[in-house]
């Protein structure tokens, strides 16, 4: 059977080797020449629906948007919109105003494609597992919808983070990737770690995650990774390190650890002198990672913002030939 990749319905995870790396060389592409497609989304619209900040994804998706010709609109529905009912059957007699029924289907009615962004609770953990505001959202908008990081999943990030590896390896065996826990002050999602997690595992790199103990993932994105608890075992001869927060999956939303040792500096690098760095950002300066790291050669920081365009725009390039 011939090998033909079917245009995507919408991107809110990995789907598979193949697409990825489809998505990985047409980012490439656009890369080298930005206005390649300018006329492809000519006429069409995107509407980016913020529930949470952000500044990466805010921009670089219109920029994606606008390189293909397309008419982005922004709405930080948190603060400027009505507060938002997701419950269905629900009596609002209390503090929402407007049901995502009907929010939803309208925002379907204005645009091609739309754009969620919608944090976890880190409170209800069965509600975040299922991604329930977000697929309120692709339920009723009866659009093709692409994720901003939902609850499980930030996948722009983790294709810009694929992108980001493979224009920085040239080795001829698989290279070892590291995803390790930085120390935080906050409770923070799991989106960006799970994806990161799915990805790289899917684009079939080896994976060591480490973390203190209690800070397990869902087994669901880490299945095939080695999990090591001792850090400066796991960053042994890494050739890429992703640094992340999470606050515990198990305990849910819990912080267990602040220790501050697992924060990385130069002296951790000891047994990986070659090793990249890599952070999705906004990261709090010598907190999660230090000045050093961030500011020296090894840092991949700034690599991986500027590739979220070309990620975004070779997704909704493909998410277009379906309209
Ligand atoms: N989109 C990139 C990361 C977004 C979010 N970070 C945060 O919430 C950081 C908040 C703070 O540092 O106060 C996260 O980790 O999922
Ligand atoms: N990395 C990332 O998604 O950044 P923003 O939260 O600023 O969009």
């Amino acid at each position: 059977m011939a090998n033909i990749i079917q245009p995507l319905k919408h991107f809110t995870k990995f789907e598979s080797i193949t697409q990825g790396q489809k998505l990985i060389e047409q980012a490439l592409i656009y890369k080298e020449n930005p206005n390649l497609d300018k006329a492809k989304g000519a006429g069409k619209r995107i509407g980016c629906i913020f529930l949470n900040p952000s500044l990466r994804t805010r921009v670089s998706t219109q920029l994606a948007a606008l390189n293909l010709g397309m008419d982005p609109i922004v709405l930080n529905m948190d603060k400027e919109g009505w507060a938002l009912e997701m419950r269905d059957g629900a009596v609002m007699n209390l503090g929402t105003v407007e049901h995502i029924k009907d929010a939803a289907a309208v925002l379907g009615s204005y645009f091609d494609i739309l754009a969620i962004r919608a944090f976890p609770s880190l409170t209800n953990k069965e509600e975040d597992r299922s991604d329930f505001i977000f697929s309120q959202f692709v339920k009723y908008s009866g659009i093709p919808v692409v994720s901003l990081e939902s609850a499980t999943r930030h996948p722009l990030q983790s294709l810009a983070d694929q992108i980001t590896i493979q224009e920085n390896w040239s080795g001829k065996s698989k290279p070892k990737v590291v995803l390790t826990w930085g120390p935080h002050i906050k409770a923070i999602p799991h989106a960006v770690a799970n994806s990161f997690s799915e990805w790289t595992l899917g684009m079939d790199h080896d994976l060591t995650i480490t973390h203190p103990a209690g800070y397990e993932l869902d087994e669901e994105f880490t299945r095939g990774a080695t999990i090591e608890y001792d850090q400066s075992k796991a960053l042994e001869d890494a050739d890429f390190v992703y640094v992340k927060n999470w606050s515990a999956f198990n305990e849910y939303g819990k912080i267990l650890s602040t220790d501050s040792s697992w924060m990385l500096t130069e002296s951790h690098f000891q047994k990986a002198s070659t090793a990249k760095v890599m952070h999705c950002l906004p990261v709090r300066r010598n907190l999660e990672l230090s000045d050093e790291i961030l500011d020296g050669s090894r840092s991949l920081v700034q690599q991986q913002a500027k590739n979220r365009i070309f990620a975004a725009q070779a997704v909704i390039s493909d998410l277009l030939e379906q309209l």
